[in-house]
């Protein structure tokens, strides 16, 4: 067989396809396999790519048939990057992503080289230092320092650095040159001394409760199976599935194996990271987009060399170059932070359960309140299902109560109700804290003229301007416009009738100031929780009781631990409930359970207050009863009959243009060419509900099939009908999880 003469290289643009480059007579073909990082010119660029394999993907994936696109004039690959190449499963997985979110594979590769540019960017050397040559000639001029220099070289068995050896003993850099110019010393790599060290897996192994052992004792089962397999560890709030799931981390470490472990959001990786370090003695690699380039190249070439045993990271850590990952855990599995929606819109817990089946290993998802999705694949028996009933050291589950605001409302203008206001009194009396939880950033979601009912909205975007009186500021949360806050109305000119409507924590925080005047307050938002460390300030400012009221918005309803927090006071319950969203009353669920799970995690017993205008709710009633299974079967049940999302395929199409005529006649020419078929629904178009998105005019498509039906292909075959004009963007979201 001859040698290829050309190779196909991919570039991490968006490109569909490879192009075909040369290869230069200098380079070994031998040496250029798939995943080989590659220089190659572009135009008058030099770019980074990848030596590339297409993978065979999938039934109802495998609707692309590509072929390297060839230049007229076929360019050389200039050199090759001093690097181990990309692992094959990252390669196929990279396809797999496009395939499945109908992207350019070149956009996928973008995110998996992130760690790359960085490399790059920064000119690397090895760093050197000087050891005693092999054979040591004789030198014809001695010196006091030299000597000095031989004398502590001798016997070293590592290379000292000229730095080092200038400031030690005192001689100058010269001295060192010209012991190597006269070949006495020679010149040596320094050891690579990883950053990250080697977990201890008997550092502080917990005692186990027999519940606990047995989930801890099936997971590491499965890690050293080595297998693909997904389990759900379901288990209630504080039951310890965090301390069951490291277990299964020891094992896999054991076997030498890499592990990735997925967070929702980077404000969680402190607690994490901190836990990981109690129970192992180390620091486990982190990533996330708050890295500095430095630390993103550092971790990015230590998990390609295979010197990092423990990741944890934020979803595009999913695409890092893992060469022997044995274990992927996705924590707080829920969030649906894990849907990526910018750029390339991919679910990271999906993605999370395709990267184990590629590389062949398990899959954890851990969850007090899992998504549908997942607990009805565990139903289904496509996934094993561990559930740990009670929580750690005997601490009772909360106790949940309703406070009906139609029988106990609060005083007019307010929002604290009377139920709770004695019950954090009291609390705060014992020395115990309290956590009051609205998700709604700022002092108030609206500001309208009490003269005339004018609203005021931002002029971007289909949203109102919220009041932040911290910043006396007016902002769209989703443009981050702002204006002053108007002393009179912009409308009608009437003077002083401006009038906030509805709260936000900003209002709580407020009120709660004046009616607990002794309490030490801590608000939590990410207004004002700005950087991890930010977070772990108030984390230990909590842990630590020099608060003890705290208000937060979702951010505190995360897997946070507090050993003093016995009541939490959901201040509007309902909120999230109203919406045209698909899992309004799923979500709600969820988040409320997450956020009264932090009550009552240790001895005290803890209490959830919720403020709802809707009591009877079936939301509200499966709170009271803890019984969130009953509640979701309920719900499977009306998603079932609709073939709605786990029942059927759902995928969103987003039109946002420049113009509304754009953006109504694109939608327009689309929805001539809908697919007609059996099990295939098309809904739309219509103007998103947020028609208009940062000057940006959107229509949407809904798209629903059966089942059994591959949607890929007919939105690939729907969406080649249309050429729209430069000006006009069309966004595919495969399952979405957003519907704005
Ligand atoms: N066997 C054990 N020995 C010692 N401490 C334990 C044990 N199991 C759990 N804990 C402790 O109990 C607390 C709650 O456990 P953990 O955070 O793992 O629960 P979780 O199920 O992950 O909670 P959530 O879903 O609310 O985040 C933690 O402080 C943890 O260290
Ligand atoms: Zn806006």
């Amino acid at each position: 067989m001859t040698n290829p003469i050309s190779l196909p290289v991919l570039l991490p643009y968006p490109f569909k396809e490879p192009f075909d480059y040369e290869i230069p007579q200098y380079l070994d073909v031998k040496i250029l396999v798939p995943g080989t990082l590659v220089i190659v010119p572009l135009g008058n660029r030099k770019e980074i790519g990848v030596i590339w394999q297409h993978h065979k993907l999938p039934k109802g994936l495998d609707f692309l048939t590509s072929s390297p696109k060839k230049f007229t004039k076929l360019k050389s690959i200039l050199s090759i990057l001093p690097l181990p190449p990309l692992p094959f499963v990252l390669l196929e997985f990279i396809d797999w992503v496009a395939a499945y979110t109908l992207s350019p594979s070149g956009s996928v590769l973008a995110i998996a080289l992130r760690g790359v540019q960085t490399i790059m960017a920064s000119k690397n050397h090895p760093r050197t230092g000087w050891m005693l040559s092999a054979q040591i000639p004789k030198i014809t001029r001695n010196t006091p320092t030299r000597e000095k220099v031989l004398t502590f070289l001798k016997d070293k068995k590592i290379p000292y650095t000229t730095q080092y050896l200038a400031k030690t003993l005192e001689v100058s850099a010269g001295v060192i040159q010209g012991l190597a110019k006269a070949g006495v010393i020679e010149e040596h790599n320094l050891p690579d001394t990883s950053l990250f060290l080697k977990p201890d897996l008997n550092f502080n192994v917990p005692q186990f409760s027999s519940e606990q052992q047995a989930a801890a004792d099936f997971l590491c089962q499965k890690v050293i199976q080595q297998h693909y397999s997904t389990t759900l560890l379901q288990g209630v709030t504080g039951s310890g599935k965090t301390e069951v799931y490291m277990q299964a981390i020891a094992a896999c470490v054991e076997n030498n194996k890499q592990i990735l472990v997925l967070l929702p959001e980077i404000a969680l990786s402190t607690q994490w990271v901190e836990r990981f370090e109690k129970r192992f003695g180390v620091r486990p690699a982190l990533w996330h987009s708050d890295l500095t380039p430095k630390q993103r190249k550092q971790t990015w070439n230590a998990i390609i060399k295979n010197e990092v045993s423990v990741l944890v990271g934020a979803r595009s850590a999913l695409f890092l170059p893992f060469t022997n990952l044995g274990l992927i855990v996705v924590d707080e599995e829920h969030e649906t932070s894990f849907k990526q929606e910018e750029g390339i819109i991919y679910h990271a817990r999906d993605m999370a359960i395709v990267r184990a089946r590629l590389s062949n290993c398990p899959a954890i998802l851990v969850s007090a309140t899992p998504s549908l999705e997942t607990l009805m694949n565990a139903h289904h028996h496509k996934y094993d299902h561990l559930v740990l009933n009670s929580r750690h050291g005997g601490a009772l589950m909360p106790d949940v109560q309703i406070v009906d605001l139609r029988i106990t409302p609060p005083q007019r203008g307010l929002f604290l109700s009377p139920p709770l206001i004695t019950a954090t009194q009291q609390r705060l009396k014992k020395g115990e804290q309290v956590l009051f939880f609205l998700n709604r950033r700022g002092y108030a979601p609206l500001t309208l003229c009490r003269a005339c009912g004018y609203r005021l909205e931002c002029p971007h975007c289909s949203a109102w301007l919220v009041e932040h009186r911290n910043t006396q500021r007016l902002v769209c949360h989703h443009c981050d416009y702002f204006i002053p806050i108007p002393k009179e109305c912009p409308h009608c000119n009437a003077p002083d009738s401006m009038v906030p409507i509805g709260p936000g924590i900003e209002r709580i925080t407020e009120e709660a100031r004046s009616i607990f005047p002794d309490a030490k307050i801590l608000v939590m938002s990410s207004d004002n929780l700005t950087s991890p460390k930010a977070t772990a300030e108030a984390i230990r400012q909590i842990d630590q009781q020099e608060v003890n009221l705290i208000i937060g918005t979702q951010i505190v309803a995360k897997g946070w631990h507090f050993p003093f927090l016995t009541l939490v006071g959901v201040i509007d319950a309902d909120l999230g409930l109203s919406g045209a969203d698909l899992r309004a009353s799923e979500k709600t669920l969820q988040l409320l359970h997450q956020v009264g799970g932090r009550a009552g995690r240790e001895k005290s017993p803890g209490t959830v207050m919720l403020q709802s205008y809707l009591a009877d709710h079936p939301v509200m009633s499966s709170l009271v009863k803890g019984d969130f299974d009953a509640f979701m079967l309920q719900e499977a049940a009306e998603r079932q009959a609709g073939f709605w999302p786990p029942y059927g395929r759902l995928a969103a199409i987003i039109i946002s243009a420049d113009t509304n005529e754009n953006a109504t006649q694109i939608a327009f020419e689309l929805g001539q060419y809908a697919p007609k078929q059996d099990g295939v629904i098309v809904l739309g178009p219509a103007p998103a509900p947020l028609a208009l998105l940062r000057n940006r005019y959107r229509q949407r498509f809904l798209l629903r099939t059966q089942k059994h039906i591959a949607i890929q292909p007919i939105l690939y075959q729907w969406l080649s009908c249309v050429k729209p004009k430069k000006t006009i963007k069309i966004d595919v979201d495969i399952d979405p999880v957003s519907f704005l």
